[in-house]
């Protein structure tokens, strides 16, 4: 696997700083483009990395994951009647569907239905944030993870189009609580600060039937699980799942941070890292490598 891993590494290495930076978020423009890094856990508890595996940088996106599974645990199947379960085929941050379908955001994975998610945490927790830093150092195993707070402060002061939705969502009635206290929970949360490493192991979770090998916990059950993997691998990606899942054929979660999540049921998680961004934000480098280890492996779903 490590072998693999070196190879694969250094396929992809020419496309290393090839897109573009996410700048839409002043504090993340300055992220040197030219890092790159795999992390590979296995449900017996094998960690293989390389590159720049061990460098926390901002998760964004990939947080919204978290969000859902703590929404879940405490939801359930009621959850359902405030998000959809579609893709939207709409950049991420798309309003426009929003309104026309009465407020009911497509999937908890574009930003309307994670500020549904985070509204219902909001709801739910005296301080969802500490309430998701807990739980992510909790399964990844690293009490030392971070969140930047120039960045959360960042995404807050330029909050318009995310602020739009939500407030869109609440003259929809799909919105309990103070916009601006549900937005800065939100940015909070893709502001940790995590690496390669302590991704692929907090997400081993979702590779092991709901349970943690780190925490030893169940943390959600078998069937929920599933369920999560399915949302990520039919809109984890944004409007570029299906091409996703055409070449790499696995549950994926992306982030504006250069990010990817991806799972093999079963038997891994994945952390891919660089931070420069394809036009629908997602990894430039980092597509690349899980489309080349999936090529290698045959690891696809499908
Ligand atoms: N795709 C992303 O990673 C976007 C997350 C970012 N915090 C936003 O709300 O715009």
């Amino acid at each position: 696997m490590q072998a693999l891993l070196s190879k694969i590494f250094e396929d992809v290495k020419p496309l290393m700083g090839k897109g573009k930076v996410a700048d839409y978020i002043p504090a993340l423009a300055s992220v040197d483009p030219n890092q790159f890094g795999i992390a590979i856990f296995s449900n017996e508890g094998d960690l293989y990395q390389i590159g720049d595996a061990d460098t926390p940088f901002s998760i964004q996106s990939i947080s919204k994951v978290f969000s859902l599974t703590l929404a879940m645990k405490h939801y359930g199947k009621d959850m359902w009647q405030r998000v959809g379960r579609e893709p939207s085929g709409l950049p991420f941050n798309s309003l426009v569907q929003l309104e026309y379908e009465h407020g009911i955001p497509r999937n908890p994975f574009i930003n309307a239905g994670a500020l549904v998610i985070s509204d219902m945490n909001q709801s739910r927790f005296a301080s969802p944030h500490y309430a998701m830093s807990e739980f992510v150092r909790r399964i990844s195993g690293n009490p030392e993870i971070k969140t930047d707070l120039q960045v959360a402060d960042s995404e807050y002061e330029f909050r318009h189009r995310n602020a739009a939705m939500a407030y869109l969502m609440k003259s929809n009635g799909n919105f309990e609580n103070e916009v601006e206290d549900v937005l800065k929970s939100y940015f909070a949360n893709c502001a940790l600060r995590m690496s390669c490493v302590d991704l692929a192991k907090a997400f081993n979770f979702l590779a092991n039937k709901g349970y943690c090998t780190i925490s030893q916990e169940q943390v959600i059950s078998e069937e929920e699980a599933r369920q999560v993997n399915a949302l990520m691998a039919t809109s984890g990606m944004y409007d570029e799942a299906g091409h996703f899942a055409f070449q790499v054929g696995l549950p994926g979660k992306s982030g504006v941070g250069g990010g990817i999540v991806a799972i093999v049921p079963g038997r891994f998680s994945i952390c891919v890292w660089s931070p420069a961004l394809n036009k629908v934000g997602n990894s430039c480098a980092g597509v690349a490598a899980l489309e080349s280890m999936s090529k290698h492996i045959g690891w696809s779903v499908y």
